[in-house]
């Protein structure tokens, strides 16, 4: 599977976002990982499926959207329409996992589920073979600059013998203290996609890309 690097808008400029996405355009970056707070499901604010509609017309790259909110099902065809590619939604912020993730394909997404660092790869077997994507958050959902949880590397490795087991192409994204040091890791267990907000962010983007994507090769 193709390594991506997804830069997370969490830690660009909030006032210029259209100029901060088509710096990661030009910096090589594959994704645009874009993360939505409710105040609820966590204890932050960000922004809504406006600020997706915004930048769309600025970039070709695809548009990662990490639902970080209660009762995602809700907004899956505002997103859809505002341009999202696809939508990642928590297993922990809905009883109707599998009714949302249906939802997200119907819209004409990609669909992706979630789980936290507390939370066992157990929960989302059942909705294993419909996704297009599992995130293993390596920090506690909410904010950017947390350290990297080591043990939930451990559920990248679950994940990636599961795959191999039923023959399923879910790709594995890890989200949360990614840096230089940490991205290894998540590589040798079996990631492929890679979220980093501070990391990317703080100083150069376009040499922070570069030292990210040394480690992928
Ligand atoms: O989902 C997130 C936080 O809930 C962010 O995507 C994540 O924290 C990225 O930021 P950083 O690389 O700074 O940890
Ligand atoms: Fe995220």
């Amino acid at each position: 599977m193709k390594n991506k690097i997804a830069p997370s808008i969490l830690s660009a400029d909030f006032g210029t976002f259209a100029q901060e996405v088509q710096k990661l355009e030009k910096a090589g970056a594959d994704v645009v990982h874009i993360d939505v707070m409710d105040g609820h499901f966590v204890d932050n604010l960000t922004f809504g499926a406006g600020v997706v509609a915004a930048i769309r017309p600025v970039s070709n790259l695809f548009f990662d959207v990490h639902m970080m909110v209660e009762e995602p099902q809700k907004y899956v065809d505002e997103f859809a329409k505002a341009g999202a590619d696809s939508m990642t939604v928590h297993v922990e912020a809905t009883p109707h996992i599998h009714g949302t993730l249906q939802a997200i394909k119907k819209a004409g997404m990609k669909a992706s589920v979630a789980i936290n660092p507390g939370t066992s790869v157990e929960l989302i077997k059942p909705v294993l073979s419909m996704v297009d994507m599992v995130l293993v958050m390596t920090v506690n959902p909410g904010f950017g600059g947390q350290a990297f949880i080591p043990e939930a590397i451990e559920k990248v490795a679950e994940l990636a013998k599961l795959r191999t087991e039923k023959e399923l192409d879910f790709e594995i994204e890890v989200d949360g203290g990614i840096t230089d040091e940490t991205i290894s890791q998540a590589l040798d267990a079996g990631a492929n996609v890679f979220v980093a907000g501070s990391f990317v962010f703080k100083g150069n983007v376009t040499e922070n890309i570069e030292k990210l994507r040394a480690k992928l090769d």
